[in-house]
């Protein structure tokens, strides 16, 4: 549905996006990740026709969309600041681009009821804009979108303005909608649990560039660097020595899962994969966290930097507590070395 091919953008001698290859399939649903000036929101914008990319080709379908201008390219765009039109009523935000598309009223107002209805919002056209929730309006601004039937539809932060709560709800609704619709959508988030719950494929970017593309699962579980490794939040990366299946590492011999490289490494090792054990590292229990389904824990080993651990509820120690731990290899994740 949507190829990118070498497509890079300037500002002055600064490559934004460098040189970026992408694939969506049809009926895909893929969230570009990554930390804020990585280069995500310019991206979306060479696709939608926003901006002129300084090298490269985006196809849609296969045809090159240089020189095609945005109403063209049959996508659909939903940006961060949802930007509805606020002298219209709910009815009007999302029947715009059909009347501008010439569509006959009777039809559009049919299009426009189940569109909301779909959205949750049914029965809502004639409320004021200004008299919906931020969630409300965000849902209205998907429908608006959604009207047109854009062969891609394209989301900037889509809840980025929510608070948390309904970001996770709305995360989960918008995942359904999309696999009942077959929508190809291409989503940009810094917010990695938004990207995992939302994306067939998530593209981690870092600096104009794509530092890795996988399923989540496939990102969370083997991080291709330790900048993806830091991005999705895990703290515990060490430089390392690997060799016959354990680390030589600050911590000690950390074992590693069959068939990692070996050599001079950095070594991740996943809070799910520190366990307290009768005999191991010794370490002092600095914090924890409740967590709802574990407790998070911060302990200070008596070699090398602190240590992230998670354990059961009831198995929790107090702060100050002394402990051991040692290493799961399947938690564990041999990266390269920079
Ligand atoms: N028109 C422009 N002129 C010059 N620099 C720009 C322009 N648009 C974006 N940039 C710069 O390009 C970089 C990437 O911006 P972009 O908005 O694509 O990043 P992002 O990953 O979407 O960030 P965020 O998560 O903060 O929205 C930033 O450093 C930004 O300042």
């Amino acid at each position: 549905m949507l190829r990118l091919e070498g497509v890079t953008v300037r500002f002055g001698d600064r490559a934004v996006v460098d040189a970026v290859d992408l694939e969506v399939a049809e009926h895909e649903t893929v969230c570009v990740l990554g930390p804020s000036g990585s280069g995500k929101s310019t991206l979306l914008r060479v696709v939608a026709g926003l901006q002129q990319p300084s090298a490269g080709r985006v196809l849609l379908a296969g045809a090159d969309q240089a020189g095609v201008p945005v109403h063209r390219r049959g996508v659909g765009l939903m940006f961060q600041d949802h930007q509805l039109f606020p002298h219209r009523d709910v009815g009007g935000n999302v029947a715009f681009g059909l009347r501008a598309r010439g569509s006959a009223k009777p039809e559009y107002e049919e299009r426009v009821a189940s569109l909301l209805e779909l959205v949750g919002l049914p029965g809502a056209q004639r409320r004021a804009v200004a008299s919906l929730s931020g969630g409300e309006q965000q849902r209205v601004a998907l429908a608006r979108a959604l009207a047109p039937s854009p062969r891609l539809l394209m989301l900037d932060e889509p809840l980025g303005q929510l608070d948390r709560g309904l970001r996770e709800r709305l995360v989960v609704e918008l995942q359904g909608l999309f696999s009942r619709l077959g929508t190809t959508v291409l989503a940009v988030t810094h917010d990695q649990g938004e990207a995992f719950a939302l994306a067939d494929r998530v593209v981690v970017m870092r600096d104009g560039r794509i530092a890795q593309a996988g399923t989540p699962l496939e990102v969370w579980q083997r991080p291709a660097s330790e900048f993806v490794a830091r991005f999705l939040g895990f703290e515990n990366v060490v430089p390392a020595t690997v060799s016959g299946g354990a680390a030589a590492t600050p911590w000690g011999k950390v074992p590693v899962p069959a068939g990692s490289p070996e050599g001079e490494r950095r070594l991740l090792v996943r809070p799910a994969g520190v366990v307290l054990s009768a005999a191991g590292l010794g370490c002092v229990v600095e914090s924890r966290t409740f967590r709802g389904t574990h407790v998070a824990l911060l302990l200070r080993p008596e070699a090398g930097p602190a240590l992230e651990a998670e354990c059961d509820l009831t198995a929790a120690p107090a702060v100050g507590d002394r402990v051991a731990v040692a290493f799961t290899p399947s938690e564990v994740v041999v990266l390269p070395a920079a």
